[in-house]
């Protein structure tokens, strides 16, 4: 019986997970240098993506996103250094790489008067083995306005149609450029659902973005470039742990606690400031427990205690050295 292998199985969808085995490096990014005339627009990327992750490419306007994931697409010609998926050079081998990496297109750029069925099955008549363009239209909720022009979609449905055409191909990797840019909050949160289930089917997400919040929520791993280089890749959890100098915590107490140095002597204690009666502590890991373990020595339970937490916003500043105008872009 000849294999099928996962990326040729028509009807893969959200919420059918396929069977793709241990995970492997899909793509494969060493050294890569991209100039164009003057403008060093990557000057030095290096990123691994695994089969069956959302992986996050996340930085400020200008950094190299785009022109790194173009390379991976094999739209740009890199200067330098290499770029494989799986295994493929994306240069060489054009008609293996569009089938197995589905772009998301900008969704200004179709016409204003095609309709959503009609840019799909356009779209299905460019691959080898597509997936059925009813199927897809029903599974990203669309299926009710297939027949409307684009024009007349909504922000979600056309970026929910953008969608689409980068699955049409029934690709292994999708990449999906600022998916949710102009989209209102629950539009966005939406997108972000329908992104789960299409990794959950099988289909490995490279998302490029300038939202931490859309970073912290869906990415495995996120790498972040500035400048045309990695300044740092992990989780996010990780990449919060490597930025997060200080645990910081706040709280009432119910009764006086006229010597401040009995917190101040606890080895994770570094700091102990009061504050219109509020006291605020910063300290290493073992802060929290330390000082609640000290306090109820002494019968005093804090009241209103808040543990502060390094967020992924503050983790990108520290870790990218920037201003907070900087990033904020
Ligand atoms: N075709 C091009 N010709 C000339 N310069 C370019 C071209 N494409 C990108 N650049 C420049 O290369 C640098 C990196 O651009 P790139 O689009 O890769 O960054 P980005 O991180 O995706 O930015 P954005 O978030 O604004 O899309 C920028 O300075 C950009 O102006």
């Amino acid at each position: 019986m000849p294999e099928i292998r996962p990326e040729n199985r028509p009807g893969n969808s959200p919420g059918t997970p396929r069977d793709i085995g241990p995970a492997q490096d899909l793509v494969v990014v060493r050294n890569l240098r991209k100039t164009y005339g003057a403008t060093v627009a990557v000057d030095d990327v290096s990123l691994t993506v695994r089969s069956g992750e959302i992986f996050g490419i996340l930085g400020p306007n200008g950094a190299g996103k785009t022109t790194t994931v173009e390379s991976i697409a094999g739209l740009r010609a890199p200067d330098s250094g290499t770029v494989r998926v799986t295994g493929l050079d994306p240069r060489k081998r054009r008609a293996e790489i569009t089938s197995l990496v589905g772009v998301q297109l900008q969704a200004s750029e179709l016409p204003d008067k095609i309709k959503a069925r009609e840019a799909l099955e356009l779209y299905a008549s460019f691959y080898p083995a597509p997936r059925d363009p009813g199927e897809l239209l029903e599974q990203l909720g669309l299926a009710q306005v297939q027949n409307t022009a684009f024009a007349k979609l909504s922000g979600g449905q056309k970026q929910r149609l953008s969608i689409a055409l980068a699955l049409i191909g029934n690709p292994r990797i999708a990449i999906l450029d600022e998916l949710t840019t102009g989209l209102d909050p629950q539009a966005r949160r939406d997108t972000w659902e329908l992104v789960r289930g299409v990794r959950d089917a099988g289909v490995t997400i490279l998302l490029v973005t300038h939202f931490m919040e859309e970073a912290e929520y869906l990415c495995d791993r996120i790498a972040i470039i500035d400048g045309g280089r990695v300044v740092a890749l992990d989780t996010p959890a990780g990449l919060i742990a490597a930025a997060r100098s200080e645990q910081r915590i706040s709280f009432r107490l119910p009764g006086p606690l006229t010597d401040h140095s009995v917190l101040t002597a606890l080895p994770a204690v570094h700091e102990v400031t009061v504050e219109n009666g509020r006291f605020v502590v910063t300290g290493n890991d073992d802060l929290l427990v330390a000082v609640v373990t000290e306090l109820a020595a002494r019968g005093l339970a804090p009241l209103d205690l808040h543990t502060e937490q390094t967020t992924l916003d503050e983790a990108f500043l520290t870790l990218s050295g920037r201003t907070s105008e900087g990033a904020d872009r």
